[in-house]
C-alpha cells in the first residue's frame, strides 16, 4: 500500500490567549488534508485563517490540540525529519555566507565539511547563484536570498518540502521567476509539496490540486480543486489558458466569501 507523504487528520488547533485571561482561540478545526507523494498542493485562504498554523502543525513545530499528523503512514511525534520548510521571511544567518547558509544543514547531519561544501556549490549552481556563494545574505537581492533559502531546503532532499508564502515579498517578474524555477525543480525531482499562498493565480499555475480554507475561527477546508493544466507550465503563460480561467472563476466563488468574512475580521479586531 502507498501511504500519502503527509496526512493531517481531524486537526484541531486551539491557542490560549495571550492575555492570560483564559481564553481560547480555536484556529483550525477538525481539518483533514492529505498530500500525495510527488503531489504539489496548495492551500488558498483568507488572511489570517491558519493557513501558516496548518504547516506549523505539518513540520512538527506545532503539537494539535486534537487529530493526528501520518508523515508516509507514521504518526509524527516531534518535529517532521522528512520534510524541508521555507518560510515567509527569511530565515537566512546572517553572518554566514550563502555558501555556508547552504552547507549548515548538510553539516548538522554529519557530512564531512568538503561533501556539504561541495554539495551545497552544486546546488547554488542548480539555483542560478553558483558565482555568489561568498556573497552574505545583506549583499544580496530579496530574489537571490530567495534562491539561497531554497537550495538550503533542496540541499537537504526532503521527501516534503513545506513553503509558506515564500514568494510574498518579491516583485511581480522576480516572483514569476523563481515560481518558474520552483515548478522546474519540482518536476526533477516529484517531491510532496505543500504550498501555503493568499494568491489563487499563483497557487493554480503551481499545483495539482488547490485546497480552500474557510475564514477562521475554526477554520477547514471548504473546497478542493483538481488542477488539469498541462505540464510543463509556465506560470505567467498558463494564466491565459481558458481552463485557468475557468478553474480560476470556480475557485473564487467559494473563497470570495470567506475572503471578505476574513477582511471583516480584520476590521473588527483593529477597531
Ligand atoms: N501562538 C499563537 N497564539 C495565539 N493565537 C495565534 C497563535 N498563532 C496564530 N494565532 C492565531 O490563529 C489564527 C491563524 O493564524 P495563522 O498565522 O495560521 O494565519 P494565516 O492564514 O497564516 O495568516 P496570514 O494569511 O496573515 O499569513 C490567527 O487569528 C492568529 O492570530
Amino acid at each position: 500500500m502507498q501511504y500519502d507523504a503527509l496526512e493531517l487528520d481531524q486537526v484541531t488547533v486551539t491557542f490560549r490567549s495571550p492575555q492570560e485571561n483564559g481564553e481560547r482561540y480555536t484556529a483550525v478545526a477538525g481539518t483533514t488534508l492529505k498530500v500525495r507523494a510527488g503531489e504539489f498542493v496548495s492551500v488558498v485562504g483568507p488572511t489570517g485563517c491558519g493557513k501558516s498554523t496548518l504547516l506549523n502543525v505539518a513540520a512538527g513545530l506545532l503539537e494539535p490540540s486534537a487529530g493526528d499528523v501520518r508523515v508516509f503512514g507514521e504518526r509524527l511525534a516531534g518535529i517532521n525529519r522528512r520534510a524541508g520548510y521555507m518560510f515567509q521571511q527569511d530565515a537566512l544567518m546572517p553572518w554566514r555566507s550563502a555558501l555556508d547558509n547552504v552547507m549548515v544543514g548538510l553539516q548538522y547531519r554529519g557530512l564531512p565539511d568538503a561533501d556539504a561544501r561541495s554539495q551545497a556549490q552544486a546546488w547554488l549552481e542548480r539555483v542560478g547563484l553558483g558565482g555568489f556563494g561568498d556573497r552574505y545574505p545583506h549583499q544580496l537581492s530579496g530574489g537571490m536570498r530567495k534562491r539561497t533559502a531554497l537550495a538550503q531546503v533542496l540541499a537537504l532532499d526532503p521527501d516534503i518540502i513545506l513553503m509558506d508564502e515564500p514568494f510574498s515579498a518579491l516583485d511581480v517578474q522576480t516572483r514569476q521567476l523563481m515560481e518558474n524555477e520552483v515548478l522546474a525543480l519540482w518536476a526533477a525531482k516529484r517531491k510532496a509539496v505543500l504550498f501555503i499562498t493568499h494568491d489563487l493565480d499563483e497557487a493554480i499555475a503551481m499545483s495539482d490540486r488547490v485546497v480552500v480554507l474557510s475564514a477562521g475561527p475554526a477554520t477547514r477546508p471548504i473546497g478542493e480543486f483538481e488542477i488539469d493544466l498541462p505540464r510543463p507550465r509556465d506560470v505567467a503563460e498558463v494564466r491565459t489558458h481558458p481552463r485557468f480561467v475557468e478553474l480560476h472563476s470556480q475557485i473564487w466563488a467559494v473563497l470570495r466569501d470567506e475572503v471578505l468574512k476574513g477582511y471583516a475580521q480584520q476590521l473588527k479586531k483593529a477597531a
